[in-house]
């Protein structure tokens, strides 16, 4: 068995690397950080990085009548044995440089962009859409990745058509809506609402979409709880909101404008927060969590 160490790392985002294995071949780590409000806390989230590694996977199977993914493996001898279950053998695609986002509620930078100016990524929207409202329909909300740390910039269709070309850009935005389409309708039977996603494409030789990195996951996406929705108010994160309540409550002694680093997590926060991870994969799989490998 190979040590991590031996994989040259090619890229890393806030929780999660990436590594090469060979040249047809990368290995996509998640880690069990966790960030919120924009800091990445010292605190880990015992088994975050395997939920999440196994979320992935059972949406790359559900959607593979819909579209090709990059998944080689999730248990392989390519596989260290000291991230085996929170890392995936991916095969190495071109990656498509667009973020490409689906959103079937109002919040976060579209809401603030519809608020500016009645669109989002140039799409038009009807007057009077409040925080957390439902769409008419979803919609395609592009953006270019940001250096890390820095947020994405949400840019129009045009303008991902005057990078791609008109036909690949058709492409991106409709298997994007028809991959958010199943997978929020999937959720929502099983009471969690994916209010938005995010995934990244790439091509294979013969030049077709392959869908790439981590998928409809917690961290790619808004889980919303179903029972607890109420249009007008920000909504509960389904995994993240024991962290941010108790990061803003007056217990934490942190003061989020200060633009200091939060501190660390007490047990019962770390605790209560890995069960949420644990119930958002079993309900949205209807798998055993402790069924995934070791
Ligand atoms: N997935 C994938 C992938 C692939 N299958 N082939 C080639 N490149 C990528 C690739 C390059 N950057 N990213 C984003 C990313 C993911 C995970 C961790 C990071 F730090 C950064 C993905």
């Amino acid at each position: 068995m190979v040590a991590l160490a031996e994989y040259p790392l090619i890229a890393a985002g806030k929780v999660r690397q990436l590594h090469a294995v060979d040249d047809e071949h990368l290995l996509l780590v998640a880690s069990d950080r966790i960030s919120a409000y924009d800091h990445v806390l010292d605190t880990p989230i015992p088994d975050k990085g395997r939920v999440l590694t196994a979320m992935s996977v059972f949406w790359f199977e559900l959607l593979a009548d819909l579209v090709p993914n990059h998944l080689v493996a999730a248990d392989d001898p390519r596989i260290p044995g000291e991230v085996r279950g929170r890392a995936l053998l991916v095969r190495r695609l071109d990656m498509v440089p667009v973020e490409c986002v689906a959103r079937g509620y109002l919040t976060g930078s579209g809401l603030a962009d519809y608020q500016r100016t009645g669109a989002v990524c140039g799409v038009p929207l009807p007057d009077g859409l409040v925080e957390s409202a439902a769409l008419p329909e979803p919609i395609f909300t592009p953006a270019t990745k940001a250096e890390l740390g820095a947020h994405d910039e949400n840019v129009s269709f045009a303008a991902v058509a005057a990078q791609e070309g008109e036909q690949r850009a058709a492409e991106l935005r409709d298997l994007t809506l028809r991959i958010y389409r199943r997978a929020a309708e999937h959720a929502r039977e099983r009471g969690v609402v994916l209010a938005d996603t995010k995934f990244e494409f790439g091509t294979g030789a013969d030049g077709s979409l392959v869908l790439g990195d981590e998928v409809l996951t917690p961290d790619s996406s808004r889980f919303w709880p179903a029972d607890q929705y109420r249009p007008g108010r920000v909504q509960p994160s389904f995994d993240k909101q024991y962290v941010r309540d108790w990061l803003t409550s007056a217990e934490s002694g942190w003061d989020r404008a200060a633009d200091v680093p939060p501190p660390p997590l007490p047990e019962h926060v770390v605790a209560a927060t890995r069960d949420r991870y644990v119930e958002a994969y079993e309900r949205i799989t209807g798998h055993r969590f402790a069924d995934w490998p070791a």
